[in-house]
């Protein structure tokens, strides 16, 4: 039992120096190893709130990366209006929305053939006339970068030399992706131009932007409207401010969001988006956002009914290792990921499973993000069939196709409880999909088994020991 908390307590350190360590993205030193991944140098701070902040950061834009389809949803969109007697529109085709037809013809070069759920309502709200502020809220992946940036496209008058949308997002990184969707949806309007404002984007003094759209960080944007004044606040018609449960991780971005969002003029649209809605986020989103018209998309629920769950019952890591390969030729027949506590543990077995001649892919909280968004794409493209990963470095990734979940180590928090919630994700399914899959949890002390029962009570469903030196039983998950 000793061993257990001791080995429990270096698990917790090392897991917390990697969701640290994964969230210097900008700032670290970086040298390439010898597969040319990125290590960095500097992985034993403490967490603070900042990085906390850039973790979230870190994780939005990776799924961003990732991404090139809709999420599914079937749920109902809640729309709350400002005034509830106004008829309620919703679109079905983009057509109806009377789009210039510039901007109809960059949203079908997307792709996109119909609006989204989140769209069908959020679209006809932002783009009535008088212009109406919105709040909204919907996971990640459902439409909403999509939506704004057509709000925006609309309202914009290119014969008009000056900002007259402004959009703040949380990071640089995050700023170049939704600007490159602005680039997209207005390929076919070439004189509308767009300006950064970041970091680094360094202007001369007493010029003034002309730009009709100015995407930026909070911090450069309040410097660009006030201290340097090359935006007028007052000309701005669109106001859009993403991620804002990603933004107001960040106490400075808040105050400088709000102080930037006084500055405007009182019939200027306001826009939130946020893919959680906590407390904290909905007080935000009141402060800048006055009389709201309010969408919300729930979650998909995940559900463990279609998941044949099972145990393997070993002594140590090594036997961990050879239950895994006795397994190997069931989980190849899909596409597996296979989670390992702490980075040492999954580099290792990564390592051990190459020696064996499998081909594997290391998802690591080592690489920069980038790097992490390529070994993801191969992997959905199918080029790797597994995926060894850190509990912490795939949080909130959706990696749809995979049928196969090998827990090498359980979910734990951070107090060394079972971290339900992130079983349940990482091996759940959504109702609608009810793809069946497999998970396979690796045990190996007494601690583990506990951690495992205690599972297998919160979700109230069985989970069934396999005997890996058994072929009938290999056989029978594999079917
Ligand atoms: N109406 C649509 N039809 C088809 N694809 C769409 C549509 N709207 C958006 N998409 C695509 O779906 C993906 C997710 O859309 P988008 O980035 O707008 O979602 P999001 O909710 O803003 O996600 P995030 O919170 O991660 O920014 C993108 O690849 C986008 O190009």
């Amino acid at each position: 039992m000793a061993t257990d908390s001791w080995a429990l307590a270096v698990d917790q350190q090392e897991a917390a120096a990697e969701s640290l360590s994964n969230l210097h993205l900008k700032d670290e030193k970086v040298k390439p190893d010898a597969n040319g991944a990125v290590v960095k140098t500097n992985a034993n701070a403490e967490k603070t709130d900042e990085e906390e902040k850039e973790d979230r950061a870190a994780q939005s834009l990776l799924n961003k990366l990732i991404r090139s389809n809709l999420v599914d949803n079937t749920n109902q969109v809640e729309v709350l209006q400002r005034d509830p007697n106004s008829p309620l529109y919703s679109v079905k085709s983009f057509e109806e929305l009377r789009l210039k037809p510039q901007l109809l013809q960059g949203v079908y070069a997307m792709g996109f053939n119909r609006p989204s759920k989140i769209q069908e309502n959020a679209l006809p709200l932002m783009l009535a006339e008088p212009p109406q502020n919105l709040i909204a809220q919907s996971q990640s992946g459902t439409g909403k970068t999509a939506a704004f940036v057509l709000a925006m496209l609309s309202q914009v008058e290119p014969a008009n030399r000056y900002p007259q949308c402004l959009c703040l997002s949380p990071t640089y990184e995050l700023a170049l992706q939704t600007g490159k969707v602005i680039e997209q949806m207005g390929k076919f309007y070439p004189e509308l131009k767009l300006a950064y404002a970041v970091r680094g984007n360094k202007l001369e003094r007493g010029q003034k932007i002309s730009e009709h759209i100015v995407i930026g960080t909070p911090g450069t944007v309040l410097d660009w409207c006030s201290k340097l004044k090359f935006i007028d606040p007052k000309k701005i018609k669109v106001f859009v401010l993403d991620e804002a449960d990603v933004m107001i991780a960040t106490q400075g971005h808040q105050d400088q969001s709000i102080r930037i969002q006084r500055m405007l003029p009182r019939n200027c649209q306001m826009l939130l988006f946020s893919a959680t809605f906590e407390d904290s986020v909905w007080k935000f989103a009141q402060k800048v956002v006055p009389d709201p018209n309010i969408i919300k998309l729930k979650r998909e629920e995940e559900t463990l009914d279609t998941i044949k769950q099972y145990y393997v019952l070993c002594n140590n890591r090594d036997e961990k290792f050879q239950a895994l390969c006795n397994l190997y030729g069931a989980i190849t027949i899909a596409q597996a990921m296979i989670f390992c506590h702490t980075r040492k543990t999954a580099s290792w077995l990564a390592a051990e499973l190459s020696k064996e001649g499998h081909q594997v892919a290391l998802l690591s909280g080592e690489m920069v993000v980038e790097q992490r968004a390529a070994v993801i794409e191969r992997f959905r493209e199918g080029k790797e069939k597994v995926l060894v990963t850190t509990n912490v470095c795939a949080r909130g990734i959706d990696v749809e196709q995979v049928s196969v979940v090998i827990n090498f180590d359980l979910p734990v928090d951070k107090d060394g409880n079972p971290d339900n919630e992130t079983y349940l994700h990482r091996i759940g399914r959504t109702g609608r999909f009810g793809k069946r899959g497999l998970a396979v949890n690796m045990v190996d002390s007494k601690h583990s088994m506990n951690i495992l029962n205690r599972i297998q009570e919160h979700f109230n469903k069985k989970i069934e020991r396999l005997d890996t030196d058994d072929l009938d039983e290999i056989e029978k998950i594999a079917n």
